[in-house]
């Protein structure tokens, strides 16, 4: 079998990569070898991929969440283009894990050809090699302004000839004029290839849907493949509803007195923000993510997490009022946590000739370093410990420790030193070590003793289970809810014959 789909959105998060794991993870218990592809993702929330020669790369997290519900390693080949935008106007380009080019507007169509020629052939690659490929859209595949060119929608299905199904969010309303609209803007040989719809996040009742289900497939001629009900425990890995005001999962209640209260601050180009996740997994930790001062003037601990655009990032926290909410909570003695772009902003200075060009910008001079950003981007998988527990981590930044000897949070499994720790501040590069179960119960219960809360840390919250189970929920919820013979046949045998075409099709441009 050489199958393939490609799961399409009627928006950005209507639930592309969550669908995308859950069918997976159904073909996975089923038996099938299946992996996982976005031609093209744009994201600042990486993962650290060892590429064949041993060297570290940059793939999406979702693809890499998607290779675990695939039973797999994740792989470069997943997610061959990552853009990860550092501005409103450019993006790095990250070409099979390595930073090649910096794109804006003006250079994309020069840069495309080569991007979509490695994505085509990345995905050959894994179609000789896998049972059945899912591939993942990227936003909309009616975006009639990027039509041309396209090869990570109805560009990549047309090229491979997949089946598409058009995942809509019925939680934000107008999910039929969605789909209608989606269908009829494509040009006839796109929507010959849509086969069907997925109405995701649903939380009514069945019976009043199904009429409109009725409707839209006699309108269209396809069938709603299924009805994905509304599920709380899928958050992890979210990564396109990180807005402010959200707080993260739903964890349970405190195992002692006290709730721990963390306040992340949201940051405008925030980057991997699941190291926050990882305490959000723990019992009586709410982890709010904000933008309001007020906010950190409750919170017990405090963190800045990584951000593709440290110095940009950091006048927005100064003219915010952030700035200086963080250092009242530093001052205050109360634990205060910076990862990756975070911990370079409490360093004393920034000399950033790469990321900004902005030249030195003083930090805000919390922990006794000074940051230089180098051309050459580190990108590893790192092992060691810390507070006398084992901690594995990842790290992506240009920015490095060029000046000052800070006690070290951590250390290197060969003893070389890594991030920084004064007094109750805290500062590290590696993204992840909070998911190493032991060093997370140990800083949380400093963090609690520091802030003066009554919270104690659960004995026994294995973030990897968690992971697991979450990936499991997505399974059931595919096996449950979607008409997974249909989805086996589209998967195995590729686009229906006959399907109705939908005027207007796509429009013709305007010269
Ligand atoms: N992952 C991060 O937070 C990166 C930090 C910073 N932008 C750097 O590249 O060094």
């Amino acid at each position: 079998m050489s199958g393939g789909l490609l799961v399409a959105g009627t928006t950005s998060d209507a639930g592309k990569s969550v669908l995308t794991a859950g069918i997976c993870r159904w073909l996975h218990r089923n038996g099938v070898r299946v992996a996982p592809f976005k031609a093209q993702n744009m994201s600042n929330n990486s993962v650290v991929v060892l590429g064949p020669d041993g060297r570290g790369g940059e793939i999406g997290r979702a693809q890499a969440m998607q290779a675990e519900a695939c039973g797999l390693a994740p792989d470069l080949r997943f997610n061959p283009v990552l853009l990860k935008p550092g501005s409103d106007r450019s993006s790095q380009v990250v070409l099979l894990g390595e930073a090649i080019d910096t794109v804006t507007a003006g250079n994309y169509r020069s840069l495309r050809p080569r991007l979509a020629e490695t994505a085509y052939a990345t995905l050959t690659s894994l179609r000789a090699e896998y049972d059945a490929v899912i591939c993942e859209g990227a936003g909309s595949p009616a975006e009639i302004n990027l039509r041309e060119g396209d090869f990570v929608n109805m560009g990549l299905a047309r090229r491979f000839g997949l089946p598409a199904i058009v995942v809509g969010d019925i939680d934000r309303g107008g999910v039929f004029a969605a789909f209608f609209g989606t269908l009829a803007l494509l040009s006839a040989q796109d929507q010959a290839l849509v086969a069907g719809f997925v109405i995701n996040k649903f939380r009514g009742d069945l019976g009043l849907l199904r009429p409109g289900n009725d409707m839209i497939t006699a309108a269209t001629g396809r069938p709603v493949h299924g009805v994905l009900p509304f599920h709380r425990d899928v958050w992890l890995d979210a990564e396109d509803s990180l807005a402010y005001g959200t707080t993260l999962g739903r964890p349970g209640p405190p195992h002692g007195r006290e709730w721990l209260r963390v306040a992340v601050v949201r940051l405008p180009r925030i980057s991997n923000a699941t190291d926050a996740e990882a305490l959000a997994a723990e019992p009586g930790v709410r982890v709010h993510l904000t933008v309001e001062p007020g906010d950190l003037a409750d919170a017990d601990l405090v963190m800045l997490p990584g951000s593709k655009a440290t110095v940009s990032d950091l006048a927005w926290l100064r003219e915010t009022g952030l700035a200086d909410a963080v250092r009242a909570h530093a001052a205050a003695g109360k634990p205060l946590v910076g990862v990756c772009g975070g911990y370079q902003m409490l360093a004393e200075s920034i000399h950033d000739e790469v990321e900004s060009g902005h030249g030195v910008t003083p930090g805000l001079g919390l922990l006794p370093v000074g940051i230089t950003f180098a051309a050459r981007k580190t990108l590893a998988r790192s092992e060691g410990s810390a507070l006398g527990a084992p901690v594995r981590g990842y790290e992506i930044h240009h920015g490095f420790v060029s000046s000052g000897e800070p006690e070290p949070l951590l250390r290197y499994d060969g003893g070389e030193p890594e991030g920084a720790v004064a007094g109750n501040v805290y500062g590290t590069h590696w993204h992840g070590a909070f998911e190493s179960d032991e060093f997370r119960r140990r800083f949380l219960t400093v963090a609690a003793r520091q802030a003066g809360r009554r919270f104690t840390v659960a004995p026994d919250t294995r973030y990897a289970t968690i992971r697991e189970r979450a990936l499991d929920v997505l399974g059931d919820l595919v096996a449950e809810h979607l008409d997974t013979e249909a989805l086996w046949r589209l998967i195995e045998k590729g686009p229906v014959a006959g399907l109705p075409f939908v005027p207007p099709g796509a429009p013709a441009p305007v010269r």
